[in-house]
C-alpha cells in the first residue's frame, strides 16, 4: 500500500481536493476532521482536555476560541496538548489503514505534514497551492477572519513556495475546478504507475 500526504497552507483548496480524491475512490484520512470529532460533542478527549485546560470545554465540546487562546503563543501549553490529541489522532489513522488494507493508494490529509514532520512518514507528498493572491481572497472571505489573524497563522506554516520545493506533485487550485479535477485523476494516474 502507498501512502499518500496531501498538504497545502492555509485556504490553498485542500478539502476541496481530497473531496476530489474521495470521489474518484481514493480512500482519504482527514487528520483535522478527526480532530474535531475528538473534540466535538462526546468527544473522547474531553475529559482529559477539561483536566488539562480547565474551562475549554462544555457539552458542545471544546471551546475552540477558547483553547486557541490558551494554547496558540504559548509553546509549553500547545505541546501539553498536542501530547493529548496527537496519539488519539494516531490511533485513528491505525483504525483507517486496518479498515482500508486491501486499497493500493491511500491519502493521508493533513494541514501541518511539513510543519509536524510528518512527511517523513508518508511514500509520496502532494502541495495544493495557488497564488498567494488567490490564497489571501479566499482566506478573507471567510466569516470571522482578519488580516491579523490571517497573517498569524501563516507565519506558523512552512511558506509555499518551500512545500512546492519539497513536493512529489504539486496540484495548482488557482484555475477552474475541472481543471484541478482533470490534474487530481492526472496525479492518480502517475501513482498508480509508481
Ligand atoms: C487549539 C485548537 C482547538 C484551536 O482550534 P481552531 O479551530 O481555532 O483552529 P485550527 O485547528 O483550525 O487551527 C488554526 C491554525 O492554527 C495552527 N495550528 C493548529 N494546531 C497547531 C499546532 N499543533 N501547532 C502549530 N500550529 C497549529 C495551524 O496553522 C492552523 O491553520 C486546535 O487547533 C487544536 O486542538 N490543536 C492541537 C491539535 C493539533 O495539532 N491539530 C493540528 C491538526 S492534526
Ligand atoms: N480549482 C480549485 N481548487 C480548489 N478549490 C477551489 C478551486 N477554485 C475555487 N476553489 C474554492 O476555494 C476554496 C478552497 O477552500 P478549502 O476549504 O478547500 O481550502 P483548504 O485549503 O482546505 O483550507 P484550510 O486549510 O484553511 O482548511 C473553496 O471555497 C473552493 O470552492
Amino acid at each position: 500500500m502507498m501512502i499518500v500526504g496531501l498538504t497545502g497552507s492555509i485556504g490553498m483548496g485542500k478539502s476541496t481536493v481530497a473531496a476530489m480524491f474521495r470521489a474518484s475512490g481514493v480512500p482519504v484520512f482527514d487528520a483535522d476532521e478527526t480532530v474535531h470529532i475528538l473534540q466535538g460533542p462526546n468527544g473522547l478527549l474531553l475529559p482529559e482536555i477539561e483536566s488539562a485546560f480547565p474551562g475549554t470545554t462544555n457539552a458542545a465540546g471544546v471551546d475552540r476560541v477558547k483553547l486557541g487562546s490558551e494554547v496558540f503563543g504559548d509553546d509549553d501549553a500547545l505541546r501539553r496538548l498536542e501530547k493529548i490529541v496527537h496519539p488519539a489522532v494516531a490511533e485513528e489513522r491505525a483504525v483507517f489503514l486496518a479498515a482500508n488494507q486491501s486499497s493500493t493508494v491511500v491519502i493521508f490529509d493533513i494541514p501541518l505534514l511539513f510543519e509536524k514532520g510528518g512527511n517523513k512518514a508518508v511514500d509520496v507528498v502532494i502541495v495544493v497551492s495557488a497564488s498567494i493572491e488567490v490564497q489571501r481572497a479566499r482566506v478573507l472571505a471567510r466569516p470571522g477572519m482578519t488580516v491579523e489573524k490571517f497573517e498569524q497563522i501563516l507565519a506558523r506554516q512552512t511558506p509555499d513556495a518551500e512545500k512546492r520545493e519539497r513536493a512529489d506533485y504539486v496540484i495548482d487550485t488557482g484555475t477552474p475546478l475541472d481543471v484541478t479535477r482533470q490534474r487530481v485523476a492526472e496525479v492518480i494516474a502517475c501513482l498508480a504507475s509508481r
